[in-house]
């Protein structure tokens, strides 16, 4: 039986928010280190159209990596999963979300997965459109359309703050230029991605697109389908494999729902054929995850047997 009340859930976030203390604010894109690192927030919509929520829910924050998935959907969509496989790998790395090391080790070169910096580059090259501003506005356009809010943007400090800041990126993008992965212009490529990265939202449209994840792309308010079953699948499994860098493995046995995190300490779930959830808590552990939301996860999983395994 889920949760089904926000005194529960308020519970639950006031256990979980004391372990935000031990971790910290992300500041290598200096526009996040001006978050409060004791935020915890959470949203899980049903596909009833109920919403539960606890924290400082109207609050905005930055994909950042949660934008991965989101771009992945699209390009699957635009491209065919044939071609976009043919670009980037399946499987999971073991190394942090931003390293370079497996590119130079793999023959060919193409980034392992989606969900690394390295395969999430390829991807967001491969949306299609014909400038850097009419690919941008298909991805927002598809963001408006699995949250039903058209006035969602990004954030453009962060957006500019990251674009001067991302030598990794930039880096990676010159790898992958070298090795024929990627033929368009670095600096365009970087544009597009620190943009994508930066869109904000709050936990409430967060938990709306995992909704639409768990139910196999169907908009149950609409009974749109919004994005083919199988695009809905691949998506998930990478959540599952790949969705919380490499503390994905542990995630799974402790957690076991497809999630997304991004370095904004944003985290989606969607826990196949229930619920979509949103959480924000900025405070990192090591591995770039909210610290106090993996703790969330973990009280809801376990207090409410949401595991898929
Ligand atoms: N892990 C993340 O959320 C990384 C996203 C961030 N924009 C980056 O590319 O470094």
């Amino acid at each position: 039986m889920p949760c089904r009340s926000s005194d529960e859930l308020n519970t639950l976030v006031a256990k979980a928010k004391k372990c935000a203390k031990s971790g910290k604010v992300a500041d290598y894109i200096p526009a996040l280190g001006k978050a409060n690192q004791d935020d915890l927030s959470i949203a899980i919509h049903y596909p009833d159209g109920r919403c539960i929520s606890a924290g400082c829910i109207e609050k905005r924050f930055t994909l950042q990596s949660i934008s991965k998935v989101i771009c992945l959907a699209l390009v699957l969509i635009d491209r065919g999963s044939n071609y976009v496989f043919e670009h980037v790998g399946m499987e999971p790395t073991g190394d942090p979300f931003n390293s370079i090391a497996k590119l130079e080790t793999m023959s060919p070169s193409k980034p392992l997965n989606p969900m690394i910096n390295a395969g999430a580059l390829v991807v967001t090259h491969l949306i299609k459109g014909n400038s850097v501003e009419e690919r941008f506005q298909r991805l927002l356009s598809f963001i408006h359309e699995l949250t039903n809010d058209s006035t969602i943007n990004y954030c453009e400090e962060v957006a500019r703050s990251e674009f001067e800041t991302a030598h990794l990126n930039r880096a990676l993008c010159y790898f992958l230029k070298q090795h024929n992965i990627i033929e368009e212009d670095v600096e365009q490529l970087m544009e597009l991605y620190t943009k994508q990265c930066a869109i904000q939202m709050n936990v409430l449209d967060l938990a709306r697109i995992g909704l639409v994840f768990a139910l196999d792309g169907v908009d149950p308010l609409s009974g749109k389908q919004i994005m083919p079953p199988d695009v809905a699948r691949i998506c998930k499994t990478f959540m599952v494999t790949c969705g919380m860098y490499n503390a994905s493995g542990e995630f799974a046995i402790k957690i076991g729902i497809p999630s997304k995190s991004g370095v904004s300490g944003g985290i989606m779930g969607a826990v196949p054929g229930k619920f979509g959830i949103g959480i924000f808590g900025p405070s990192l552990d090591e591995k770039g995850n909210s610290i106090a939301g993996i703790k969330l996860l973990e009280l809801l999983s376990k207090n409410y047997k949401l595991s898929m395994f």
